[in-house]
């Protein structure tokens, strides 16, 4: 299992005080008051914390057979309590009142978590679409980069969150659809041209979801970022040519059953969509990337008892999220150097993190007691996350001042070559024929 290297003294800072001397209160991590949803829409500022969405699954039936318990209670639309205090109702043996009667019982840690968003397990994805990445394809359409990705456990809800189903399409689906819509409805002012990519990190070798091949090899490019060597961009002129490539990609992301997901993903799947926009009456042309992350769940390794390949993959998963974890807490203390080249998903990460972007990370957690360790790291992971700034730059290619220093130039040329057919008209040898080229000697007076 991973595990967020939360120091000690990092976790008092954000505990309030009073509440560390009065247990009874709810303690807080709040890392700051909670930005208002307009902080997401419409952002062209220079500078973008990252946005940070949890989102609490339901109990699953194993879950609820058992003797487990529900550790998060959603508070309001910010915040949430892990491991709420529960009155002790008194229960009695013999006459006598006993105390530790439940052997599930928790610390009652009593945690208030404020983010950009919580969301209950009754939310579907259309929820969550509507209040995080619908707001992105505005932001994209400004010419600006944008990332989502999606955290948490294995078995948490990342892919469900992703891609969904039949009844309840995920967050890729439903930002797709307005992507094309909002296409649709600026096609009179403007030229589109859509690409597609879509790759898998498994076991620290990059593939091609859509051209399945041999592992491709990441470079790093002073002008585009990271670039994926090899990786074929697909040419997208319809929407459902873009869903089908999707499906097509999904089915060959690496799956194997796990004691927590009979269908866990073992790869880190990165979904990347870019725009070309050219306006039609003036020169100017933007381009934006959207990338869609679903990261593959950590485990506890040592708990799940695999060997061989499993085993290794687990290693590798947790490798490569505690990566993450360290690139987290670096840009969130503001350190100069932040260790992305530790693993090639941090490496691909490097944008969508502490780059031009605007990032939402959507944390997933399991309510159940079962998960009680997991929960509590996905939120510290997700506090920590919140501190993160990304710079932002408006990616447009104006071709307006090169119109102009060509326009400029003309000028000049038009210019001088009237002053010399004026020299020449004076010397008696007008010089009249478009192709003569007349030499230097000719016009020297
Ligand atoms: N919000 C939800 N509502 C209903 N079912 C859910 C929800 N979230 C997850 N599930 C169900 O829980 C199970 C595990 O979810 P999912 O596969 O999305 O987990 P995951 O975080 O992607 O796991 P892994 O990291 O192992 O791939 C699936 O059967 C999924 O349908």
């Amino acid at each position: 299992m991973f595990k967020l290297h939360l120091p000690e003294n990092k976790l008092k800072m954000v505990k309030n005080k009073r509440d560390l001397k009065s247990p009874r209160r709810n303690r807080s991590f709040t890392g700051g008051r909670p930005r208002s949803r307009q902080s997401l829409s419409g952002r062209s500022g220079p500078v973008a914390n990252i946005r940070v969405v949890i989102r609490v699954r339901p109990f699953n039936d194993r879950e609820s057979c058992s003797n487990h318990k529900n550790i998060i209670r959603v508070a309001d639309e910010h915040t949430l309590i892990f491991d709420p205090k529960e009155d002790d109702e008194p229960f009695f043996y013999h006459g006598v009142q006993q105390r530790n009667r439940d052997i599930m019982k928790r610390g009652n840690k009593n945690l208030n978590f404020t983010f950009d968003r919580v969301f209950g397990d009754a939310t579907n994805n259309g929820d969550i679409f509507e209040s995080s990445t619908k707001t992105l394809i505005d932001t994209l359409m400004k010419g600006y980069n944008c990332s989502v990705f999606v955290y948490g456990a294995t078995g948490a809800g990342k892919t469900h969150t992703m891609l969904g189903c039949h009844e309840d399409p995920g967050i890729t689906f439903l930002t797709m659809m307005e992507l094309f819509k909002q296409k649709d409805e600026l096609i009179a002012e403007r030229d589109f041209e859509v690409g597609m990519t879509y790759l898998e990190v498994y076991n620290e070798t990059v593939q091609d979801l859509l051209n399945p091949g041999p592992a491709l090899s990441l470079r790093e490019d002073n002008k585009y970022g990271v670039i994926v060597a090899g990786i074929k961009m697909q040419r997208i002129e319809q929407s459902h040519t873009l869903f089908e490539l999707l499906e097509q990609g999904n089915r060959n992301r690496t799956q194997h059953p796990t004691d927590a997901n009979a269908e866990s993903s073992r790869s880190h799947a990165v979904f990347q969509v870019y725009l070309k926009m050219k306006f039609k009456t003036t020169s100017e042309v933007r381009v934006a990337k959207l990338s869609m992350i679903d990261l593959a769940g950590s485990e506890r390794g040592a708990a799940t008892g695999y060997s061989g390949a499993r085993f290794t993959e687990g290693a590798n998963i947790n490798k490569s999220l505690l990566a993450l974890g360290n690139c987290i807490n670096s840009l969130a203390d503001g350190h100069r150097h932040v260790p992305y080249r530790d693993s090639k998903l941090t490496r691909l990460l490097k944008d969508s993190l502490g780059g031009n972007c605007q990032t939402i990370m959507i944390a997933n957690i399991s309510p159940s007691s079962h998960n009680y360790e997991d929960t509590y790291n996905t939120l510290k992971y997700a506090m920590r996350a919140k501190k993160i700034k990304s710079s932002m730059k408006k990616n447009v290619v104006n071709c307006e001042s090169n119109l102009n220093h060509y326009i400029q130039l003309v000028d000049q040329l038009t210019k001088e070559n009237g002053e010399l057919k004026l020299k020449l008209s004076l010397s008696g040898k007008v010089c009249n024929c478009k192709d003569t080229i007349v030499s230097e000697d000719e016009i020297k007076m």
